[in-house]
């Protein structure tokens, strides 16, 4: 199989252990090259250690993750060189201006010298920050932080962008601001996108296929269609009736007992409050 028709991610019995703790249990996922495929969960699924094995951020073992056909474990070097990566946590320095924190990724990536400026224009002009360059990062509105990390990522001309929660913290404009230009790029780029969000309307509207993990297990995979009328093909055997048409949201508190945005559930609970407190002042020092 080569790189242009393997699966952009092929991930097989991925486990991952934090000391006793099992992050990621007997993962098995499939995303086709040029697809949106959400990966959903509630707090502490092991959604973010996922992506984080599939950047070689983490080891793994040979066998367990390819992309594009590259085995991350023996070809570390090729799979990064494929990948873009949009972390949770702020990536951007707010004393750089936009064009200076793209140039620096530019340089980690090893962006060919003479490449450079004209990859770093492109791609803060395919985010729309082209004209606001030059300021700094720290006038930047939280929704223009995300795009400008987005055209960080972007600089490398990824194949397949992995996006963890790439708008969390942003008003519904900012939010769609940030997801026209994900759409327009993997359009122009024939780009894959692999992302998480807790967010059901960006799951259903934006997603082709979705992947339900909970407790480091796939629990549920289709496109969000399928996912809603194999929860009403349950309802209907199980003698549920006079329900309205489930949400996205009804799917997952099916498969998880838990809303998306609940911190934790079952035996994982109460291990989100601390993160989302840290996440809501990532997000509010972004902002401000
Ligand atoms: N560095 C770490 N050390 C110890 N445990 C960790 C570490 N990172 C994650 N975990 C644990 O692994 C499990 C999965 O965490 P992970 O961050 O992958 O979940 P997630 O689905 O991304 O959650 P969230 O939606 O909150 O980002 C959780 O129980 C978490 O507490």
């Amino acid at each position: 199989m080569t790189t242009q028709t393997a699966p952009a991610l092929n991930c097989t019995g991925l486990s991952y252990s934090f000391g006793d703790a099992k992050a990621v249990d007997g993962l098995d996922l499939l995303v086709g090259q040029g697809e949106v495929f959400g990966l959903l969960g509630p707090n502490g699924a092991g959604k973010t250690t996922t992506m984080r094995a599939i950047t070689t951020l983490l080891p793994v073992p040979p066998g367990v993750i390819e992309v594009f056909g590259h085995d991350a474990a023996r070809q570390k070097m090729a799979v990064r060189r494929l990948l873009g990566y949009v972390p949770q946590q702020l990536s951007a320095d707010a004393s750089l201006t936009g064009r200076e924190n793209v140039q620096l990724f530019a340089r980690v990536f090893d962006v060919p010298r003479r490449q450079r400026a004209a990859r770093v224009s492109q791609a803060l002009d395919a985010v729309g920050l082209g004209d606001v360059a030059h300021r700094l990062a720290a006038t930047y509105s939280g929704g223009m932080v995300r795009r400008l990390e987005l055209a960080q990522a972007l600089v490398s001309a990824p194949r397949l962008m992995i996006l963890d929660e790439p708008t969390i913290g942003l008003d519904p404009i900012a939010r769609d601001s940030v997801w026209e230009r994900i759409t327009e790029i993997r359009v122009a780029a024939g780009m894959t996108v692999l992302v998480t969000t807790h967010s059901m309307d960006e799951a259903d509207q934006r997603c082709d296929r979705l992947a339900l993990m909970h407790l480091g297990r796939l629990r549920a995979l289709g496109t969000p269609a399928q996912l809603k009328n194999e929860l009403v093909a349950h309802r209907r055997e199980s003698g549920e009736t006079g329900l309205p048409p489930p949400s996205l949201e009804d799917v997952f508190r099916h498969h998880s007992g838990a809303g998306l945005n609940d911190p934790g559930s079952g035996s994982d609970e109460g291990k989100g409050a601390f993160r989302d407190v840290r996440r809501t002042r990532r997000t509010a020092s972004r902002l401000g």
